[in-house]
C-alpha cells in the first residue's frame, strides 16, 4: 500500500508541510518562506476559492447563486505556480494573480467556500498539483489541509495569532483603508468560514505556532522548527517501516 503522507506523480516521493489558520495568521507569507528555505514547492489553496469566486463576478453571477457557482465550478480553467519565488495566478488566459486580493473578491469567496460540491473538486484538484509538482515537498496552506485535504501530512500546523494582532497586520498591509473596517471584514469572514471547517482549534496531532509576540522571522523559524521535527520523525518511521 503506498503511504498516505506522501504522494507520487512522477516515482519520487513528495513531502506534505499543512498549515492552517485563519484570516491574517500569516499563513501565506510564512508558509511562502518556509518553502524557499525547504526548497520545496508552495500551494496557495485560498487562491483557488479566490479565483472561483472572481471567475463567477466576472460571469456577471453572485456567488450567493449556489447553481451559478457550481456551473463556474464545472467549467474552471485555473492554473497555479507553485514556485514561491514567481507566483501567479490565472483563470483562462488571465492572470488574476492581483485581482484575486481585491476586497470585493475577498467579501464573496466564502460563498463560494461553503458549497460542499466545490470543495470536493478543489480537493481533488490540490492533491494532483502536490502529487505532480515534481518536487521533494510541498507546503500546503489553507483552512482544512491538516484536517481533510492531507490530514496525514509529516508536518501539520495551526498557525495563529491573537485576532487583533491579525486584524492590525492585514490593516498594516491594506494602507489608506479604514482599520476598522478592515477588521471587521477580517473576523467576519472567518466567522463565515468556520460555520464549514474548523481551522480555530488543532486537531489531535496538529502542532500550533502561535505568532502573537513573534515577528516575522521568529515566526518562519518556529514553523522551520515543527518541519525539523515532523520530518525527522516520519523519516525514522519509514526507516523502521512503520
Ligand atoms: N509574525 C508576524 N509578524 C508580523 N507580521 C506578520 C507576521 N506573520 C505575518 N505577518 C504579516 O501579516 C500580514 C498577513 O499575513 P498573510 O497574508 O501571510 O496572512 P494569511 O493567513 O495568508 O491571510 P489570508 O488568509 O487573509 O490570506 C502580512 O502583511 C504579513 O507580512
Ligand atoms: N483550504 C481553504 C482555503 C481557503 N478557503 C476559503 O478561501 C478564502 C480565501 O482564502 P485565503 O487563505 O486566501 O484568505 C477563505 O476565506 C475561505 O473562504 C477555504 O475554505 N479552505
Amino acid at each position: 500500500m503506498t503511504d498516505p503522507s506522501t504522494s507520487s506523480g512522477t516515482g519520487t516521493a513528495t513531502v506534505t508541510i499543512a498549515i492552517d489558520g485563519p484570516a491574517g495568521s500569516g499563513k501565506s507569507s510564512v508558509s511562502k518562506e518556509a518553502a524557499r528555505r525547504l526548497g520545496f514547492g508552495y500551494l496557495d489553496t485560498g487562491a483557488a476559492y479566490r479565483a472561483l469566486a472572481w471567475h463567477v463576478l466576472d460571469l456577471g453571477a453572485e456567488t450567493s447563486d449556489e447553481s451559478a457557482v457550481q456551473d463556474a465550478a464545472e467549467r474552471f480553467p485555473y492554473a497555479i505556480s507553485l514556485d514561491p519565488d514567481r507566483y501567479w495566478v490565472r483563470v483562462g488566459d488571465r492572470d488574476v494573480t492581483e485581482a484575486i486580493r481585491d476586497p470585493r473578491v475577498t467579501a464573496a469567496v466564502s460563498g463560494v467556500a461553503r458549497i460542499p460540491a466545490v470543495r470536493t473538486r478543489v480537493n481533488a484538484l490540490f492533491r494532483a498539483l502536490v502529487r505532480d509538482s515534481g518536487r521533494p515537498g510541498v507546503v500546503v496552506e489553507g483552512r482544512d489541509i491538516t484536517t481533510v485535504v492531507a490530514p496525514d501530512a509529516p508536518v501539520r500546523i495551526l498557525l495563529t495569532a491573537d485576532p487583533d494582532v491579525r486584524a492590525a497586520r492585514r490593516s498594516a498591509e491594506l494602507q489608506g483603508e479604514d482599520a476598522g473596517a478592515v477588521a471587521t471584514a477580517l473576523h467576519r469572514r472567518d466567522a463565515a468560514d468556520s460555520k464549514v471547517v474548523d481551522f480555530l482549534t488543532a486537531a489531535p496531532g496538529v502542532s500550533v505556532v502561535d505568532s502573537t509576540d513573534l515577528d516575522f522571522a521568529q515566526t518562519v523559524a518556529a514553523v522551520l522548527d515543527v518541519v525539523a521535527a515532523g520530518t525527522q520523525t516520519h523519516t525514522q518511521e519509514m526507516h523502521d517501516g512503520r
